[in-house]
């Protein structure tokens, strides 16, 4: 059986990871959407798709599953978007996400979805994190390794403090 999680992932978060331990016990190969993917460069989406395909695929690795990352680009239509999705990803039986919408699009189109609980939102949330490190917090141990890394890499933490200081487009 092959699962499909989506999200916009910025960054990929231990929530997000927690999520995919569970998701990789239930399935045999997972699809990772990386949502929005032809933003970037915001404070609500600082990292490109690219980046984020760097984070989750480095982050993967750890479990025993043959994962595909793959980027999902917005449209203005939410009544063809499962069929956008379908036709970016290898085919999968069941859909994993805990965004209102997402599952109403998927059941709609009659996909099984899964949901899963939300682990330690008050700190796991992107919004959250986004903040910290425009704000220079502590958000280093709330990600995977990986991650941290390919932030540093990037520049990913002068880059959403400097679009944050002419971005005031949401959170
Ligand atoms: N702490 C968490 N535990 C479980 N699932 C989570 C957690 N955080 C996010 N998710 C789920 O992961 C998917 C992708 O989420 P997303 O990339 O939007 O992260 P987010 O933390 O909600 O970020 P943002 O604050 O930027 O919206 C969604 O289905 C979301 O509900
Ligand atoms: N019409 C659309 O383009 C459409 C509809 C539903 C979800 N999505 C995307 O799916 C992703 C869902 O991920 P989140 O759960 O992280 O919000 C987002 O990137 C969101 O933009 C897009």
């Amino acid at each position: 059986m092959r699962g499909f999680y989506i999200g916009r992932f910025q960054p990929y978060h231990d929530g997000h990871h927690r999520m995919v331990r569970e998701i990789v016990s239930e399935v045999d190969e997972l699809v990772l959407g990386i949502g929005s993917a032809g933003h970037s460069h915001s404070r609500r989406n600082p990292f490109t798709a690219g980046e984020r395909v760097m984070m989750v695929t480095k982050s993967v690795a750890e479990f025993d599953c043959t994962s595909y990352v793959v980027p999902i680009e917005d449209l203005d239509r939410n009544s063809v978007w499962v069929s956008h999705v379908q036709s970016m990803s290898p085919s999968f039986d069941v859909a994993y996400s805990n965004n209102p919408l997402v599952i109403q699009l998927f059941e709609e189109a009659g996909v099984e979805v899964r949901q899963s609980p939300m682990f330690n939102r008050d700190v796991l949330e992107g919004t959250e994190l986004r903040e910290r490190m425009i704000e220079g917090g502590d958000w280093r141990h709330l990600v995977p390794d990986p991650v941290v890394e390919v932030i540093r890499e990037v520049g990913g933490i002068e880059r959403i403090q400097r679009v944050s200081e002419t971005d005031t487009n949401g959170a």
